[in-house]
């Protein structure tokens, strides 16, 4: 491939991705840091493989053993201000948001390629104390399109679409402590 095809490619993007810098003040950044900080944060299960980063799911959370979605607390006071501002940018009526999950990423933790699970229907996310290279891919024939933005602290991106629905994302193992919340809409209400 040229250099011009590749890079005409990353250009392109996934269809249905959205992303915007300076989401929150650092004012928040910091309230919302030291919150998650004093959650009790679980490394994540996935099946009999124990990821390195550690969360805390509300709404709802996604039981890998079980295979389906349970019940978890109810969104936090604390969370649903932001949740409905992330609603508003993302033109969704407020109280769309069912399922928020708190990230804690330590130095040299990332998240493999994978989809969302298809419980959930729109995807946001919320960076916060460091910046991460956010990743995706896509079959195309025997090759990879690839697309990858840099989510800086306070920025927020929307996965609707083919972003979300044919294209996966990852993260590599980022260089400073990262947290994010990820913010998630339900197939079926
Ligand atoms: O940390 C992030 O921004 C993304 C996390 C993610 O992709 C996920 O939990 O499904
Ligand atoms: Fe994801």
């Amino acid at each position: 491939m040229t250099q011009l095809g590749l890079f005409t490619e990353q250009e392109a993007g996934p269809a249905g991705l959205r992303h915007t810098d300076h989401f929150i003040e650092p004012a928040t950044e910091q309230a919302l840091i030291g919150r998650i900080a004093a959650l009790p944060l679980q490394r994540f299960q996935f099946g009999a493989f124990e990821g390195n980063r550690r969360v805390a799911s509300f709404g709802y959370r996604y039981d890998y053993a079980l295979q389906r979605l349970t019940e978890a607390d109810p969104i936090p006071d604390w969370l649903s201000p932001i949740a409905h501002r992330v609603e508003a940018w993302a033109g969704l009526p407020e109280g769309s948001v069912r399922q928020v999950l708190c990230t804690e990423y330590e130095v040299g933790v990332g998240i493999g390629w994978h989809r969302d699970k298809p419980h959930f229907d729109k995807v946001l996310g919320l960076s916060l104390g460091a910046p991460c290279k956010f990743r995706f891919r896509r079959r195309s024939g025997d090759k990879w399109q690839r697309h990858t933005i840099e989510a800086q602290p306070r920025s927020l991106y929307l996965m609707d679409g083919e972003a979300r629905s044919q294209w996966e994302h990852s993260i590599p193992p980022v260089e400073a402590r990262r947290y994010s919340v990820t913010f998630r809409t339900m197939k079926r209400a």
